[in-house]
C-alpha cells in the first residue's frame, strides 16, 4: 500500500528551541496510528505538519504524494480531514449541526452564501447518521454536550472523504459513557476496509480504539518507539517515554496503564 505521509529528517524549531528533532516516519494508506507522549512532547506540532498547516524548519515532508513547499497547500488541505479543539473553536456556536458538517465541503466554518448541491446535503445527512447525530441535525452546535460536539467535529472531518484523517485528542474531556460511545464509533470507522489512513493523538492508552494497528511514542520532540501497536504499547516503552514505571495491559484490543 502506498505511503500517504513521509517525513524525512523533519525538524521544527521555534524561538531557537527544537520542538521536533529529526523525525523520520512513514504512514501507509492502510495504517491507523496512535501517537502518545508526555505533555509538550511535540504531538500536536507533528500533526500540524501532517495537516500541511506548518512547514518543517528543515527536512522533507511528503503528504499524499506532494512535497510541502512545492505544492499549493490550499489544494492539498481539502484532501486531509483534521479534527482538533483549535478547529472546533472556529465553529460558530449558533451554527446548526447539519451546517457544521456541510460547510466542510467548502473548507469553511460558518455558512454564508455558498451554494450546496443536494448531493452534499445528502452526504452530510448520511455522515451525521453514521456518527449517531441524525436526530441532532437541526440543533445548534453550541447547545450540544461535549461528547456530541466531539462527534460533530469528527463527522465534519470525514465529510469530504479524506485520504488522511488526523484526530487531535478526540476523546479528551469526555465522561466514561461519551468516551466509550466515541471509541466504539471510531473503532468501527477505523476497522472498515475503505477507511483512510488515520493518525490520532491521545494522552491515554485507554482512549485507543480497537482497529488501530500502529503506535508512535514521542518524547522531547523525538520518536522513542514506532511500529506495530502490540510491539510499541508495552510497559517498558511507556515507562521510558513517561519517565516512571508503568504497567500496561491489553484485553481484546483495548489498553490500560497504571503506575507499577
Ligand atoms: N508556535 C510556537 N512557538 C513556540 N513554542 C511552541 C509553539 N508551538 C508549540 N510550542 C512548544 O512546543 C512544544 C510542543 O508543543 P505541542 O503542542 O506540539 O506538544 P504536545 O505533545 O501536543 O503537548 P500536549 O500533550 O501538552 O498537548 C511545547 O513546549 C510548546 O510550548
Amino acid at each position: 500500500m502506498a505511503s500517504v505521509l513521509q517525513l524525512s529528517d523533519v525538524s521544527i524549531v521555534r524561538d531557537g528551541n527544537p520542538i521536533l528533532k529529526s523525525v523520520d516516519w512513514t504512514v501507509n494508506g492502510d495504517e491507523r496510528w496512535v501517537i502518545l507522549g508526555p505533555n509538550g512532547a511535540g504531538k500536536t506540532t507533528l500533526l500540524q505538519v501532517a495537516a500541511a498547516m506548518i512547514h518543517p524548519s528543515s527536512g522533507k515532508a511528503r503528504i499524499l504524494d506532494d512535497t510541502l513547499g512545492a505544492v499549493d497547500v490550499f489544494e492539498l488541505r481539502p484532501r486531509i480531514g483534521f479534527a482538533s479543539t483549535a478547529m472546533a473553536r472556529r465553529i460558530p456556536q449558533n451554527e446548526t449541526v447539519l451546517d457544521v458538517v456541510l460547510t466542510a465541503a467548502y473548507s469553511v466554518t460558518g455558512r454564508w452564501n455558498e451554494t450546496y448541491e443536494d448531493i452534499d446535503t445528502r452526504r452530510a445527512q448520511r455522515v451525521l447518521a453514521e456518527w449517531r447525530l441524525g436526530d441532532l441535525a437541526n440543533r445548534k452546535f453550541g447547545d450540544l454536550s461535549d461528547g456530541e460536539q466531539k462527534r460533530v467535529q469528527i463527522a465534519r472531518s470525514v465529510m469530504t472523504d479524506p485520504e488522511l484523517l488526523l484526530l487531535d485528542e478526540p476523546a479528551a474531556s469526555l465522561d466514561l459513557g461519551a468516551r466509550e460511545e466515541l471509541l466504539q464509533l471510531l473503532g468501527g470507522y477505523a476497522s472498515a476496509p475503505q477507511a483512510p489512513a488515520i493518525i490520532m493523538v491521545t494522552h491515554h492508552v485507554e482512549e485507543i480504539p480497537v482497529g488501530f494497528n500502529r503506535a508512535m511514542l514521542l518524547s522531547h520532540g523525538a520518536i522513542t518507539a514506532a511500529g506495530p501497536i502490540g510491539e510499541v504499547i508495552t510497559s517498558q516503552n511507556l515507562s521510558d517515554a513517561f519517565g516512571l514505571p508503568l504497567e500496561v495491559e491489553e484485553i481484546n484490543g483495548r489498553y490500560t496503564a497504571r503506575a507499577s
